[in-house]
């Protein structure tokens, strides 16, 4: 991994955009090397690159093939260290998270909607952050989820280990998950609630309803526990054949922001969070990914994208880590903030 690493310090003493990133189960770590520092703006559903896109939808950005310069490896991780932290947060992060909560439980009680995903974001100081180490971390304890460093001067820095795929197209087979419900490994053996099984069930719902007018063949798994480091969530796998492979771009809209990031019905809900929820989510609960292309393959129209979850951005001395929740009208606020507490280890343990 070391051509990996090289490349990305020489990117970012020119500061010059790059990403690197492995995908779930796979054995190399793939780098672009963008050989400019433009920001590109995601135009045309022909260009080829990794996008990066913002969960308001109006900033998706890509790091175009046609500029960088790309590079495969061999994960060589043979084991890594990690900092043992003390699980800690402010009585001020508690108590605003949980009046959150509550006033979107008021809000799904009054009717207007059935779920909305709360989230908030954690200032966690750096001691002495490495991005190599970081990012080999991942790779290491988080085999199953999509991992990536993403740096752009005008962005900044984001790193993050996603279990949720967005949408991925071969030819014109599509696959996408339904995931939601969470509960930790230390409650393996324990059923999920009535409100984890809703919940997951609203969005397995929604993105089938959303793809049936651009697909054939819509199959669904059952829904099984899947493990995203030490969580557990509830996930439904939903393939389909798309009627026409030209319209991949318009199943990515329908599909983002999934009730899985936003709630349901969509639009209601994305309006009360970005009325509500207080802060900017940036590009968390955003997506990210391949478009249109693969490595070692040239003029593919495959695209794997993934939802960026379980990410946070870093900012000098600081890592700003994004964690959320399901809220539907039997959310209780202390355990939902529980939950963002549980969520947030997965990303303060790499750091
Ligand atoms: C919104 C997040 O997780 C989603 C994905 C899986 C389970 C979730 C839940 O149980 O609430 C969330 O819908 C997050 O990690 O920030």
């Amino acid at each position: 991994m070391t051509e990996l690493f090289s490349k990305l310090y020489s990117q970012l003493e020119q500061n010059l955009p790059f990403v690197i990133y492995s995908k779930p189960n796979d054995h190399v770590s793939n780098g672009l090397f963008q050989q400019n520092d433009t920001l590109h703006e995601l135009e045309s559903e022909n260009s080829s690159g990794f996008v990066f896109a913002s969960f308001y939808n109006d900033v998706n950005y890509i790091i175009p093939i046609a500029e960088s310069e790309l590079i495969s490896v061999e994960n060589t991780i043979k084991e890594v260290q990690y900092n043992e932290f003390e699980q800690s947060f402010t009585q001020e992060a508690k108590t605003d998270f949980e009046n959150l909560v509550s006033l979107f439980v008021k809000e799904i009680r009054s009717g207007s909607c059935s779920k909305i995903v709360a989230s908030r974001c954690e200032k966690f100081e750096l001691k002495d952050f490495d991005v190599e180490k970081s990012f080999k971390r991942m790779v290491y304890l988080y085999p199953t989820a999509f991992k990536y460093c993403f740096f752009h001067p005008e962005i900044g820095m984001w790193l993050g280990a996603t279990p949720e795929q967005l949408l991925k197209v071969n030819n014109n087979e599509i696959s996408t998950v339904a995931l939601a419900g969470t509960k930790t490994i230390n409650e393996l053996e324990k059923e999920w609630g009535e409100k984890e099984k809703i919940e997951q069930q609203l969005v397995t719902n929604f993105i089938s309803e959303s793809l049936e007018p651009f697909v054939d063949k819509l199959t669904l798994s059952e829904p099984y526990t899947y493990q995203a480091g030490k969580l557990l969530h509830i996930k439904t796998d939903i393939k389909a054949i798309l009627k026409d492979n030209n319209h991949k771009d318009k199943v990515v809209q329908v599909l983002h922001p999934t009730p899985a990031v936003c709630g349901f019905p969509k639009d209601y809900a994305r309006d009360f969070i970005i009325k509500n929820e207080g802060y900017a989510r940036d590009f968390y609960a955003g997506f990210l990914g391949e478009w249109n292309f693969k490595i070692n393959e040239k003029h593919t129209t495959d695209t794997d994208l993934f939802v960026n979850l379980r990410c946070c951005k870093i900012e000098d001395q600081v890592a700003k880590i994004f964690i959320g929740c399901g809220i539907t009208e039997d959310s209780n606020p202390e355990l939902e903030f529980i939950e963002t507490v549980n969520k947030s280890e997965t990303i303060k343990k790499i750091l």
